[in-house]
């Protein structure tokens, strides 16, 4: 039996995708294109008209009129198109990070990523795709479909015009091309080294008392400057980049513009170097010059969003990775019942921390109620075997058992009370932290704790006691008793207890003991433990070497 699973990059779709879908925002930013349209053919009605007849037409005002009424209807049409792409971003991003944090937090211990890392994903990845959704993907589209309306457009009044502009799109694609594959390159590059840093300084801030206690503060500052100067060459690199498309792209539109408007001029003054193919009017020819900036203006939106693309791909790459990687680790659904009588047993299981880093084969069986001693040297994998029974070990093979049943370790958490080396202790108060696995009140849990000699502790203030994270003001015994209680409380039918008489003096100790083995009259207890008073009392021994 193996813990994980194999779970394809497909299998991951984000909200945003599919990201040609056509949108509002798409669409507002296309119906830009109207408003140039009737901004190019009221402009090139007037002057025509004027110059033919030589005074104003008798319609100038509505021609006027037109014109303000193409400036009002683009800024109407690009604000919609901004506001209708940041609403699909804002659903999007809360909807990943919705599935990222589901994914995450349940299985951040196993994958054995650094928590600055994982929230990194969850908070800069998914701010990183906004760019994508709300912006470049609607201009993605515009910029496709309103040059070929343009060059449709501009046909009737120039078809030459329309052929000049659909030409200089054929070199333009293969340098845009070429500069968008080396910038996605760049762009994850670039998030690697971010991710790094971030990981970096997020986990170095919270040992900072160790660093400081051991003096390393101008090693960490070195490492943290350095991954900061990673980050800075590889953005200077998207940059170089991201300058090269631009200048590709504003070469062909400028080229673009010229060549119509030469062989507007040269055609209109009769001077064309071979025979018209066409009889151009003024008002024809300014029509297709109005309209000619316009032929790139989608490309050169989309171009000033293309960082938004690269950051968005890179970002969305990052998701789908670690979202695979956490879909992976998924705990497994949680089995139907385990009685107080079960008896556990495991097979040749082998805890794997890298290829050449293995613990085990161990196989052992345990029958509840009853107290279990798991002992033998340090290092030879206790606290280990323990971890993989409630799938909190990176990767497990071999067979574990209830009841003759084969179960994943990690189903079997729901019915596993857990005390472990370091107990985990949350923010808030001492009642808080023991009851969080339990579905009982605090009133019985006082006798608990006066059983671990830890009356003097919580003293008049009793489950009112405040401790931190990092139990401060708590003694290592303290907080280990603190997790044993903890387990206990729980209630539940399984109690692995990993050296829990470890950092008490031998009177508490054998409170402690007592206390263990009055619980494992009606549970199935297994300690990892080297005190030889609870393995006197343990019903079984199992040594590992
Ligand atoms: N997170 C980890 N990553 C890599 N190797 C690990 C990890 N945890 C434990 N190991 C390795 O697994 C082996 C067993 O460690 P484990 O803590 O399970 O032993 P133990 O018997 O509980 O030791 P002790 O009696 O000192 O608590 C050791 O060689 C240790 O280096």
């Amino acid at each position: 039996m193996s813990s994980s699973h194999t779970v394809t990059i497909d299998s991951v779709s984000f909200p945003g995708q599919p990201r040609r879908k056509l949108d509002a925002a798409a669409l507002w930013w296309l119906s830009d294109t109207a408003g140039a349209v009737l901004f190019a053919g009221c402009l090139s009605l007037l002057l025509g008209d004027w110059a033919a007849q030589g005074r104003p037409p008798v319609i100038m005002p509505a021609l006027l009129a037109g014109i303000v009424l193409s400036g009002i209807l683009r800024a109407g049409t690009q604000g919609m198109a901004g506001l209708s792409g940041q609403r699909d971003a804002i659903s999007t991003k809360r909807e990943l990070r919705t599935r990222l944090i589901a994914a995450l937090l349940p299985t951040g211990l196993v994958r054995g990523r650094l928590a600055g890392e994982d929230m990194r994903v969850a908070i800069d990845d998914v701010e990183a795709y906004e760019g994508l959704i709300a912006r470049f993907n609607p201009l993605k589209f515009a910029a496709v479909a309103s040059p070929l309306l343009i060059a449709l457009i501009v046909a009737f009044a120039s078809w030459v015009c329309a052929a000049i502009m659909l030409v200089t799109l054929v070199p333009f694609g293969v340098g845009m091309a070429f500069a968008g594959l080396a910038g996605k390159a760049e762009a994850e590059k670039q998030l690697q080294a971010l991710s790094r840093m971030s990981g970096l300084f997020v986990d170095r801030v919270a040992t900072l008392p160790v660093v400081l206690a051991f003096g390393a503060e101008d090693r960490v500052t070195r490492q943290i400057g350095e991954a900061a100067r990673e980050v800075a060459t590889r953005t200077m690199q998207v940059l170089r980049v991201a300058f090269l498309s631009s200048a590709v792209l504003e070469f062909f539109a400028a080229l673009s513009v010229a060549l119509v408007a030469v062989y507007c001029g040269f055609s209109l003054l009769g001077l064309l170097p071979f025979p018209a193919p066409e009889s151009l009017t003024l008002g024809r020819a300014f029509f297709a010059l109005a309209l000619a900036p316009e032929f790139y203006l989608g490309m050169r939106r989309m171009a000033a969003g293309y960082h938004d693309k690269q950051q968005g791909e890179a970002a969305e790459a990052s998701m789908a990775a670690t979202l695979q990687q956490a879909e992976a680790r998924r705990p497994a659904a949680p089995i139907a019942s385990v009685t107080n009588m079960s008896c556990l047993s495991i097979d040749r299981l082998e805890v794997i921390y890298a290829e050449d880093n293995r613990v085990g084969p161990y196989s052992a069986a345990w029958q509840g109620p009853g107290l279990h001693a798991l002992t033998g040297p340090t290092g030879t994998g206790k606290s280990s075997l323990l971890h993989a029974l409630i799938g909190m070990a990176p990767a497990v093979q071999g067979i574990v058992s209830i009841d003759g049943n084969g179960v994943e370790p990690a189903s079997l958490s729901q019915w596993v009370g857990w005390a472990g080396q370091r107990p985990l202790l949350l923010p808030g108060t001492l009642g808080e932290n023991l009851t969080l696995a339990s579905r009982e009140g605090g009133a019985d849990l006082l006798p608990l704790l006066e059983a671990c000699g830890l009356a003097s502790l919580i003293g008049e203030r009793s489950l009112d006691l405040v401790i931190d994270p990092r139990g401060s003001g708590l003694s290592g015994g303290e907080r280990r008793r603190i997790g044993l209680v903890r387990a206990i409380a729980s209630g539940r039918p399984i109690l692995l207890l990993d050296e829990p008489t470890a950092d008490l003096d031998s009177a508490t100790a054998r409170q402690v003991i007592d206390l263990i083995t009055e619980i494992a009259r009606d549970r199935l207890v297994i300690a990892a433990t080297h005190d030889a008073g609870l393995v006197e009392r343990s019903a079984s021994v199992v040594t590992l070497s």
